[in-house]
């Protein structure tokens, strides 16, 4: 029947079909979508794509403009058609805690390649049991074990940053310093195949200004994911020279993955134990996983492992080096805790410390960690902040929402070790949410803490520095998961 039609009707049969499909689908989401009676913006109820016009146009705007909405609609706002946004510290609890069983939403995961590792899995079992093998590789005990790697990045920044010092002293770029310390612990350690990126002129390794300046490029995928195979298989010859030294990494790392399935037996040649030991060498009676997912998982560590720390000594060294008051105490306390500067003092001595300590958790706490609110998928009816939600529905809040809450964190905005000290019952830990909460929290926290401890100690004790051309609004962000500043920090390091 078709065939008699001109092509001229066929196309408009077409347009009619999908423009009746378009109407039934506008009617059914404003009106009869489970969601309906939550409010929010018009256009966001009605198309996902006001979240990605927040995303990509907006250069990670989404977080202003959720402050924006829950002014406007209150605790929670629809913020897609299938999607609300909370605001209300005891949701966060519930919506990341054990309380719900929920799965993570795997149209955000997936743009970030990789699926099957402890970071991208989806459902639930693969990710509890994957953090059951590498539960132990992440214990506080073997990182306490491993610190002398920890150490061995740090004393390199230490020696690094000491270069740019001088009787007339140049600036140092001291985030791409950071990134390129907080990259070579997580692959030395997690991997042993370190990226030295403290070994290049002015912190400029190229894998680490890509990985840096691709945060952007994985939202843009988010929401257009058909562009997702193609974007992660680009012939070589299209890459610029950044990219291609992204792919020599994950080439190596490749190599050594295929040498250890090939020859389990070879772990036992390396300078300490990895995820590798773990994932490959594994007890009997666990099956290895496949060369995949062993690939996935040294990519999410390397991803995962470095911005947060990274970004949360910025804010930290910024805001201490911005306040003279809070410079002296915390120099004064490791000056007296750590009588000589050339003997290494670790992790355990350096976390007794009470001001350093409110110092590394103030600087958590306005660097948020990850900040783009962490969708999951409700997999039963429940009520959260007293509204019955139903289960499919993918439900969020982001970091930012509780570290700002004013009655929680008075003066919110103000970098204030203080208020740690003043909480002495510790109620305000429990609202320091920068590595989430329940099942799928950070698995990496105590490699974190250790990192963090060991770089804010030494770095304030061994350098004397002074801001270079950073100002506070150097730290306004866009949300690409991780907070990307719009400026980095520069100091001078005094000889
Ligand atoms: C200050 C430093 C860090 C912060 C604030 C932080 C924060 C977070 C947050 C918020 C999550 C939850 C992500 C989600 O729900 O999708 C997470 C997951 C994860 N983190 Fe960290 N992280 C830090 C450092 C590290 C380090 C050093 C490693 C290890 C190399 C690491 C490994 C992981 C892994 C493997 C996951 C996935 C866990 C899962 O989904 O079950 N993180 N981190």
């Amino acid at each position: 029947m078709f065939l008699l039609l001109s092509p001229w009707t066929l196309v408009g049969l077409v347009c009619l079909f999908f423009g009746a499909l378009s109407i039934l689908a506008i009617v059914y989401r404003l009106l009869l979508h489970p969601l309906a009676n939550f409010p929010g913006p018009f256009l966001a109820a009605l198309t996902d794509y006001y979240a990605a016009y927040y995303d990509i146009w907006m250069a990670g705007g989404q977080v202003k403009q959720l402050e924006k909405l829950h002014k406007i609609y209150g605790p929670v706002v629809r913020i897609r058609p299938n999607q609300l946004h909370f605001c209300d510290v005891e949701a966060f609890e519930s919506i990341y805690g054990s309380s719900f069983a929920t799965t993570k939403f795997s149209p955000f995961y997936d743009c970030f390649h990789d699926r099957e590792s402890s970071f991208g899995f989806i459902d639930p079992d693969s990710a509890r049991e994957r953090r059951d093998i590498l539960s132990p590789f992440f214990s506080r005990q073997n990182i306490l074990e491993l610190e002398n790697v920890v150490q061995h990045s740090v004393d390199r920044l230490i020696s690094a940053l000491n270069t740019y010092a001088g009787l007339e002293p140049r600036p140092a770029n001291l985030y791409l310093a950071l990134t390129s310390t907080t990259m070579e612990i997580v692959t030395s350690l997690c991997l042993t195949s370190p990226l030295n990126a403290l070994d290049y002129l002015d912190f400029r390794h190229p894998a680490l200004i890509t990985f840096l300046s691709s945060a952007g490029v994985y939202f843009f995928l988010q929401h257009f994911s058909f562009v997702i195979p193609l974007a992660f298989h680009l012939p070589e010859w299209v890459q610029s020279s950044e990219m291609l030294a992204v792919g020599q990494l994950f080439k190596d790392i490749e190599k050594r993955v295929d040498h250890f399935l090939a020859n389990p037996s070879s772990l036992n040649q390396s300078k300490h134990r990895t995820i590798f030991h773990a994932l490959i060498g594994q007890k009997s009676g666990r099956r290895i996983p496949s060369k995949r997912s062993i690939l996935d998982e040294a990519s999410a560590m390397t991803a995962t492992g470095s911005d947060a720390v990274a970004n949360a000594c910025s804010v930290g060294i910024f805001h201490v080096l911005s306040n003279p008051i809070i410079r002296t105490r915390l120099t004064k306390e490791l000056k007296e805790a750590w009588p000589k500067r050339d003997v290494h003092i670790g992790f355990e001595t350096l976390e007794k410390l009470p001001y350093l300590t409110a110092v590394i958790k103030e600087s958590l706490r306005l660097s948020h960690g990850f900040v783009s609110p962490l969708p999951r998928v409700l997999r039963e009816d429940v009520f959260i902040a007293k509204r019955f939600v139903q289960a499919g529905t993918v439900i969020a809040m982001g970091h930012s929402f509780v570290h700002h809450n004013p009655d929680i964190f008075p003066n919110p905005l103000l970098f204030d070790p203080n208020r740690w000290l003043e909480d002495e019952l510790m109620i305000l830990d429990k609202y320091l949410v920068a590595f989430s909460k329940g099942p799928r929290m950070c698995l990496g926290i105590n490699l974190a803490w250790c990192e963090l401890y060991l770089i804010f100690g030494n770095l304030f004790h061994k350098l004397d520095m002074e801001i270079y051309e950073t100002t506070v609004h150097d730290f306004d962000f866009k949300a690409y998961l991780t907070p990307v500043y719009t400026g980095q920090l520069h100091v001078l390091v005094k000889p």
